[in-house]
């Protein structure tokens, strides 16, 4: 199974705010029919209006995946709408923090093939990052399948342990924020040292999108990439000695901020 069973039998989508949207978007891009795909939310955007899928319209038999993009609290009130769709032919795959895999076995029963996904939102540019995990009912083809419609919105990798999935959601779930929250305070350091917000923004937004094309690309690690804008006792090393202290710099910062994103995934994971 591939995309084109996808476009053949069809996708139900649950759940079409900022991460269902953000896929969406990169599937249609990349070519799914909009026709192929069922939208299931109880305020469709303007956006989702215009983009011509079927929505809160009778879902199809045997659509080839339903995939879940509600939030952790919202799945009771939602999943009862894709009970249908349980312990048949489709794929169920779940974007959802903080959601195990028996809690969509409970719903649908274990027989069901699911596979849990953390996708992040550069998945509407086709630059997203999603790792997967299927349960014991998922096959090779399945796990196939679904890394086929992720992979169709960036890259993918598999997880071993469904226990990773709360570091996988703190480092690439969630950092995107992480990284627009850079933005926006270097473009207000900009503004601080005189510079027109505009110029600022415009000057730390190309800044993080090209070192992060540049990071991705090159043959040298991020380490290299930084020492080779160093130069000794230049400007970057001043800015480093602040931003890698020991003590208060983005070290122990990040490594704050990740851990309670981990946390809460897992306490999510709790119910
Ligand atoms: N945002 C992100 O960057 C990422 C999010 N995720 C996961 O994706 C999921 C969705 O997150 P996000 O998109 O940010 O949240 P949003 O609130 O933006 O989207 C959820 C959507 O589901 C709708 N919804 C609520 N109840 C139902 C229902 N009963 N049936 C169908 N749709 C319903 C909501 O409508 P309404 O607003 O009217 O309630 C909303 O449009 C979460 O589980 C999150 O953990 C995973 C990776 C990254
Ligand atoms: O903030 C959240 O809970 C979701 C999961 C990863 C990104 N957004």
């Amino acid at each position: 199974m591939n995309m084109d069973d996808v476009a053949r039998r069809g996708l139900v989508l649950l759940g079409c705010g900022k991460m269902g949207s953000a896929l969406l978007d990169g599937w249609l891009k990349g070519g799914l029919p909009a026709a192929s795909v069922w939208v299931l939310d109880p305020a469709p955007s303007d956006w989702l209006q215009k983009t011509g899928v079927h929505i809160n319209a009778g879902l199809p038999d045997d659509p080839a995946v339903a995939l879940v993009a509600v939030k952790p609290q919202m799945m009771g009130d939602a999943l009862p709408s894709m009970q249908a769709l349980g312990g048949g032919g489709t794929l169920f795959v779940s974007a959802a923090a903080g959601t195990p895999l028996a809690r969509f076995e409970a719903a649908f029963g274990a027989a069901t093939p699911i596979v849990r996904t953390m996708p992040n939102t550069p998945a509407a540019i086709g630059r997203g990052i999603s790792a997967l995990i299927g349960n014991a009912a998922a096959s090779a083809d399945h796990i196939a399948l679904a890394e086929a419609l992720m992979g169709a919105v960036g890259q993918t990798v598999r997880l071993d342990h469904e226990t990773q999935m709360d570091a996988v959601t703190a480092v690439s779930g969630s950092g995107p924020a992480y990284v627009f929250h850079l933005i926006e305070t270097l473009a207000a350091a900009g503004v601080a040292q005189g510079l027109a917000p505009d110029l600022a923004m415009a000057l730390a937004k190309a800044t993080v999108g090209g070192a992060g094309q540049l990071a991705e690309d090159s043959a040298e690690d991020p380490a290299q990439l930084r020492r080779n804008v160093t130069s000794p006792n230049g400007t970057t090393q001043a800015a480093l000695e602040v931003l890698m202290d020991g003590e208060i710099g983005l070290p122990k910062l990040m490594a704050r901020a990740v851990a309670a994103a981990a946390a809460r995934s897992e306490e999510l994971s709790r119910g």
